[in-house]
């Protein structure tokens, strides 16, 4: 599954999904938090794994301006600036503000590697009700080689020659495997030309050797593409980072099922988040390469999700590196301070998120959110490409490992979930395999 996906978002009915939700889910779906003196919310999902594209700040507004309000929290609290939830950038004739910023919540490695350290307050304030979802880990030994070494791929495997590129494109896995550019739609139609994308599974080349499997689950089960013969350094390069960052998110992983278990409401349905990713055969990493853009003087920077589209992983857990900026094939500080990674929090402000250029950063996936009953919670999130005027020619690279549960996983789903409801059959029960496979449908269904 392209996590990060675009689609066609219908923003009524995520509308209607949060009026929904936030009048009965909030009641129902985590009622055993009612008893936790913590106050425990939600948020929409932001349209699914959208990408609003041109209407992005007013339906951000829309849908924010009908939320309830929220209290301040931890997050807001370590924010040196808010937007209103609109997101609003100022879009012309304006002096550009500060952005509004927020650092992640921040774990050392010794401490995180400690299994009988209790970090549940550090997780609790970076990935609870009331944190970013979004986490931070410092000092991962041989992390900062081993991500400027595949950063530095990405903008290569771009501008491999077009005929070679198109070999590294596997159709049947709707693009979740091999090279993937223009492949997906924006939400005003047209092809999302912004990034490329290059996904494998940095565990295994062959998930599984079941034809049945491979044409049940074609975006979890078909094999890796690599350019052997014209880059052969990017398998080692992809399968080593990926492999860090699986390790590093599986102790991450022990540390939040601590963290449930604290909350009282008593194991997962199925198994830990821990023992869910350690199992799985499904992970995806994914190296980003986001193209330069150029914007008119009317359209001063665009929208905030200017370089991707506004949505949540809907997986377990996803690590993310510190993005590289590089113009004409040098390696810059990226010009403009407005530019990256942006959330909305659970107060509804739209923020750009900070962290270390060598901190790996984990956010939680919806299928953690919802299997943790809400006490770890997905953030919605999209990328916002530099807009000021010495800006131009600017590229972003990254690399985002997308954990999540094996194929054969079953998801007992709560009568209510926050994503994606339609999809879920009434009585709740999907492998997350069927479960993707009903996301890459909805969203990519006769699109390429
Ligand atoms: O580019 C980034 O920093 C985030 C990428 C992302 O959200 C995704 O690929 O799902
Ligand atoms: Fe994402």
């Amino acid at each position: 599954m392209r996590e990060s996906s675009t689609c066609d978002c219908d923003c009524d009915a995520a509308l209607a999904t949060w009026s929904r939700w936030s009048s009965r889910t909030q009641k129902k779906l985590y009622s055993s938090q009612q008893a936790s003196p913590r106050r425990i919310r939600r948020r929409d999902n932001d349209g699914g794994d959208g990408d609003w594209s041109s209407r992005a700040d007013a339906d951000a507004a829309r849908l924010g301006n009908n939320r309830p309000r929220r209290k301040a929290t931890t997050a807001r609290a370590r924010a040196r600036a808010l937007v209103p939830s609109s997101g609003a950038v100022p879009r012309r004739h304006a002096a550009a503000p500060p952005p509004p910023s927020v650092r992640t919540v921040s774990i050392p490695f010794s401490d995180l590697k400690e299994r009988d350290r209790d970090l549940s307050g550090k997780i609790e304030e970076g990935l609870g009700p009331n944190g970013l979802g979004i986490i931070s880990i410092a000092d991962v030994p041989g992390f900062p080689v081993l991500r400027k070494t595949l950063l530095r791929l990405a903008p290569i495997v771009a501008n491999l020659p077009e005929d070679v590129k198109k070999e590294l494109e596997d159709p049947d896995s709707r693009f979740n495997f091999g090279w993937s550019h223009g492949k997906e739609k924006l939400e005003s139609g047209k092809l999302d030309t912004f990034k490329g994308s290059f996904y494998a599974n940095p565990i295994l080349d062959v998930p599984t050797t079941d034809d049945v499997l491979v044409r049940r689950y074609p975006s979890y089960c078909r094999t890796n593409i690599w350019p052997a013969s014209h880059l052969p350094e990017l398998e080692i390069a992809f399968k080593a980072l990926g492999k860090l960052m699986l390790e590093v998110g599986l102790m991450l992983a022990h540390h939040c099922d601590h963290y449930v278990m604290q909350q009282g409401v008593g194991p997962y349905d199925g198994e830990s988040l821990e023992q869910t990713i350690a199992s799985s055969r499904c992970h995806k990493g994914r190296l980003l390469y986001y193209l330069p853009r150029q914007f008119s003087k009317q359209e001063e920077g665009g929208s905030v999700s200017s370089w991707c589209g506004w949505h949540t992983d809907h997986g377990s857990l996803t690590g993310l590196t510190c993005a590289l900026f590089t113009r004409n094939s040098m390696e810059i500080l990226c010009p403009d301070s407005a530019a990256g990674l942006y959330i909305r929090t659970r107060d509804d402000k739209v923020v750009k998120v900070t962290f270390e250029e060598n901190e790996l950063a984990y956010q939680v996936g919806e299928t953690t959110e919802i299997l943790s009953r809400g006490r770890l919670c997905a953030t919605p999130h999209c990328v916002k490409a530099p807009s000021s005027e010495n800006a131009s020619n600017v590229d972003r690279s990254t690399f985002a490992m997308f954990m999540q549960p094996d194929w054969d996983e079953k998801l007992k789903f709560p009568s209510e979930i926050p994503y994606h409801q339609e999809l879920i059959p009434p009585n709740g029960t999907l492998t997350f395999g069927e479960y993707s496979e009903r996301l890459v449908n909805k969203y990519y269904q006769g699109k390429t």
